[in-house]
């Protein structure tokens, strides 16, 4: 049979955790709460006991029993003194029983030998046993089971004192029992209460605490999912760049921003060509491996503001902000003469690894980038059609007259290829640039 879960925590009837690592951590946390408590408690014990040498006078006059009384409690108050001093550098002390018990004991020995020096019929011993047994009980943090050893003390004590050196009255002794016997079944519960309280506070604060911890870890492993999961939904799986939705998110943000500000924005197709040929021939890893390889190269000649994104398949599309025509057919240029200029080993030396890009503009008046990712695609397939491996700049869409369908729509610029008449491609890419378009302006 399950035993019903309990409500708090379980606790001994020290009203203490019956769990002693918990015990310890409340201890440890309450050390110098407990230390500063004791402290104060040991000061104003000690300026009490002062305090009646006072009473002790008047009654006893400067006599040797008052001298004897006098150095009973100068001892008690040095004591006190010296355990306050010792709580004071090394807070810990207040829970070491040896010093605190101790004290007590000293305290308790002093306040009964008050009794033989100055014998008084008349009950005031029981009013100052009655305060001393509530200051053992609440006034000193000490563990219950020595706070109530400390009032066992002092009641016998009392009881032996009275009947050798002040003798009460049967009815009054009575009544002083039942007095006391009260004043510790009080002060034994209340310390109980105050205890139990405590660490039903201290519970449920580390309960708050650990399940503030679960909801912190739980909120963190949430964010890295989530941030994750845009990371995927952003990113193509097998070449880390952005894929196509994404591309085109950033894309429209860059097309948005040059209308805005009047600025070029230039794209490119980039195509692996004969990719077919050579997933054949290697196997389709080994053109996974070229695709990563290619987008590396990709990004490796673009700046951070430049977007790129696969396209699908062998196709990469790349956004080049503030790029003119010149400047995207040199960065395009410088492509695809990085990917040339690869050897793989994997591919060995039969199968050439090489790109074709087309380029286009956005174009005055534009708002969609459909129109020039035609433009490039048209440029790319041109370029494919001429060999391979070469650059090609889609110039602008000549205007719509009437019978546009017979008329060419696109002018591709010059074929730019390594092995054209022109020096170099780049310069070949150049030459077919529209005669108004600027020279590229950076690398
Ligand atoms: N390994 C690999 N192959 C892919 C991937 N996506 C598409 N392909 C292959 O890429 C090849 C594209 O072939 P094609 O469209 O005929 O083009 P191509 O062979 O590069 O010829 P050209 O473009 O004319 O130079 C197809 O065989 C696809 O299966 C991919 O993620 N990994």
């Amino acid at each position: 049979m399950r035993a019903e879960p309990r409500d708090g925590p379980e606790l001994n009837w020290q009203a203490e955790f019956r769990d002693s690592a918990m015990e310890a951590l409340f201890q440890r946390t309450l050390t110098s709460y407990h230390a500063c408590q004791l402290r104060v408690a040991l000061f104003v014990i000690a300026g009490l006991f002062l305090a009646f040498a006072l009473a002790d006078y008047t009654v006893l006059g400067a006599g040797q029993p008052f001298l004897t009384l006098l150095a009973m409690r100068l001892l008690v108050v040095l004591t006190c003194l010296l355990l306050g001093l010792a709580i004071w550098r090394r807070p810990a002390v207040a829970h070491w029983p040896l010093p605190i018990n101790l004290a007590c004991l000293l305290g308790i020995s002093g306040l009964l030998m008050t009794i033989p020096l100055r014998p008084a019929g008349d009950g005031i011993h029981i009013a100052s046993v009655v305060a001393a047994s509530m200051a053992l009980y609440l006034f000193i943090p000490n563990r219950i089971q020595w706070m109530l050893a400390a009032n066992a003390y002092l009641l016998l004590g009392f009881l032996v004192a009275v009947r050798l050196w002040a003798p009460l009255q049967p009815g009054l002794l009575l009544t002083s029992l039942l007095l006391l016997g009260f004043v510790n079944l009080l002060g034994w519960m209340t310390i109980s209460r105050i205890k139990r309280l405590k660490r039903e506070q201290f519970a449920l604060l580390l309960e708050e605490r650990s399940a503030n911890r679960r909801l912190k870890e739980e909120i963190r492993e949430r964010e890295e999912l989530e941030a994750r999961l845009r990371h995927m939904a952003c990113t193509d799986g097998l070449t880390g760049i952005a894929n196509r939705r994404h591309f085109f998110e950033l894309a429209e943000q860059e097309l948005r921003r040059a209308r805005r500000d009047g600025t070029p924005l230039a794209l490119c197709m980039v195509d692996v060509d004969l990719f077919k040929r050579l997933n054949d021939r290697h196997g389709h890893a080994v053109g996974d491996l070229v695709l990563s390889t290619v987008a590396g190269c990709c990004q490796a000649v673009l700046r951070d503001s430049d977007v790129l994104g696969r396209y699908g398949g062998e196709e990469f599309v790349i956004a080049l902000p503030l790029a003119d025509l010149g400047t995207a057919a040199a960065i395009a240029e410088r492509l695809r003469e990085k990917v040339s200029a690869l050897r793989l080993p994997m591919l060995g030396d039969t199968t050439p690894l090489t790109v074709t890009v087309g380029i286009s503009r956005l174009e005055e008046g534009e708002s969609r980038l459909d129109p020039t990712l035609l433009r490039a695609d048209r440029a790319l397939y041109e370029g494919k059609a001429r060999g391979r491996n070469c650059v090609v700049v889609a110039s602008r869409p000549a205007p719509e007259i009437g019978d546009s369908e017979e008329r060419p729509r696109w002018a591709y610029g010059k074929l730019t290829r390594a092995d054209t008449n022109a020096t170099t491609p780049a310069a070949a890419a150049l030459a077919a640039l529209p005669a108004d378009e600027p020279a590229p302006g950076h690398s």
